[in-house]
């Protein structure tokens, strides 16, 4: 049976491992996909790891463009990432009728919008399972195994690195900087890990399912994205005590007013299954209004994990390549006349819980002092601790835990308690969810 040929663009971590994972099970890929899948041609401007790589296997190059433009390719593989040189080869390969496959978040979440249109007037398909969460199939899930709810949100642990680091300091005592070059020498993290530690790479995993999930734009530019670089570690101490775990979640909800999209540090209850994943893994909590919620669970970076995300768009392009476009999924879930313009909203507008800690001069008063400024900006407390002043100290912290508020409201009376005499530094406010 006549192969289907692939230009592969960037050998590195995910090309590798696609490259390899594709050569080992051939021939039980070629089983489900109806004809062999062969890489081709392979462009990488490291030419010696591109021959290294690929053994004699591929024909290699260094000049990406060639690929997009030979006739003889069916499907290209972006695997260099970024915004720049990514964004002109997917589009070039796209206007000569080539279907794409890439594992690009940051290209898709910032010009997805662009893409797609593009792809959907040019008749090719763009698979991009790989680009959130790795190798869980939640692209899948949403686009198809999902399509009978109305889903109402969306959370998840989508940043490989920043979960390994918070792990790896909680469990091992390692300094931030040491996990970071451990997730670095795993393949893990980023070309600039800057994307990882301030929840830039989970804002556009995040952006991606807020679309596929509520049939939206992109609006990457919309999300409110903070990384776990200012975390303190007495937070993540204090958040135990309370019966909490602090994991670097991506928030996307539906409201009648419009959509929640954000990525920051989140305490979730600790006895939640999700609150227990540790390391690289992965994991996505979807509710669905029919089906409830659903829980999504895996290795969400590395080589071959990705590459297995890689490889099943690739499956699925080549059973559908010859359908009918209209007769394909569409690439964001909802046919593209159906996609909504809903606006994001402010990060003042969103809706949730709180920890609030602040460090407070240790005399009587000050307690109702604070309670009346929130009261003032009807905040109700649900617990609080106050930690007892070592010997011979003058202060100490105050930790509280909010019902639902608005964070407009909390950030009204944070602006007054920190005028406050008897209020000693700045308050640290952590958002938090129950995703129960
Ligand atoms: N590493 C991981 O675990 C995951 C990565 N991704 C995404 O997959 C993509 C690739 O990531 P990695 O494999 O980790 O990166 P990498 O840095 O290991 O590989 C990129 C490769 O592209 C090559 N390259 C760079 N510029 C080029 C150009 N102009 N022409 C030809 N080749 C060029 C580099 O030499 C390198 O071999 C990125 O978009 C990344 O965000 C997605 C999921 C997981
Ligand atoms: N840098 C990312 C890689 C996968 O998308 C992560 O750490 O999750
Ligand atoms: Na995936």
């Amino acid at each position: 049976m006549k192969p289907i040929n692939v230009g592969l663009l960037g050998i590195g971590t995910v090309g590798g491992g696609t490259f390899n994972v594709l050569a080992r099970n051939e021939a039980e890929i070629t089983r489900r996909a109806g004809r062999p899948i062969r890489i081709t041609k392979v462009a990488d401007k490291n030419l010696e790891l591109a021959r290294q790589v690929t053994a004699g296997r591929a024909e290699v190059t260094d000049d990406a463009f060639s690929v997009v433009s030979d006739p003889e390719i069916d499907i290209v593989i972006e695997l260099i990432g970024g915004y720049g040189i990514a964004r002109e080869l997917v589009l070039k390969a796209i206007a000569n009728g080539k279907h794409v496959v890439t594992a690009n978040k940051a290209l898709l979440a910032v010009h997805g919008n662009e893409i797609f249109a593009a792809a959907h007037e040019k008749g090719v398909m763009v698979g991009f399972e790989a680009a959130v969460a790795g190798g869980i199939p939640i692209i899948k899930a949403l686009r198809e195994g999902l399509s009978a709810n109305r889903i109402q949100w969306i959370a998840g642990i989508i940043n490989g690195t920043t979960n390994f680091i918070l792990s790896e300091m909680r469990d091992k005592g390692l300094s931030f900087d040491t996990v970071l070059k451990e997730a670095q020498r795993l393949g893990y993290a980023e070309a600039d890990p800057t994307f990882d530690i301030e929840g830039i790479d989970a804002a556009h995993k995040i952006t991606i399912l807020s679309a596929l999930a509520f049939g939206i734009r992109m609006q990457f530019d919309k999300a409110h994205v903070e990384g776990i670089s200012k975390l303190d570690a007495d937070d993540i101490k204090y958040a135990e005590q309370l019966g909490y775990r602090i994991k670097l979640l991506g928030i996307t909800r539906r409201r009648p007013e419009g959509v929640e999209l954000r990525v920051h540090p989140t305490l979730i209850p600790a006895k939640r299954l999700i609150a227990n994943v540790e390391g690289a893994m992965n994991a996505v909590l979807v509710q669905g209004d029919a089906v409830g919620a659903t829980l999504y669970y895996g290795k969400g970076a590395g080589a071959e994990p990705t590459a297995s995300a890689v490889i099943a768009d690739l499956v699925d392009v080549t059973r559908m390549h010859t359908a009918d476009p209209e007769h394909r999924v569409p690439h964001l879930a909802f046919q593209p006349g159906a996609v909504e313009d809903t606006p994001i909203l402010p990060l003042s507008e969103v809706e949730t819980s709180y920890y609030l800690r602040l460090r407070v001069e240790d005399k009587p008063g000050v307690l109702a002092d604070i309670t009346r400024i929130l009261a003032d900006q009807q905040i109700s407390i649900d617990a609080m601790i106050q930690r007892e002043p070592a010997e011979g100290e003058s202060q100490t912290d105050i930790i509280m835990l909010t019902h639902i508020t608005r964070e407009k409201n909390v950030d009204a009376a944070i602006a007054r308690i920190e005028a406050l005499p008897v209020v000693k530094k700045q308050v640290i406010r952590l958002r938090m969810e129950e995703l129960g």
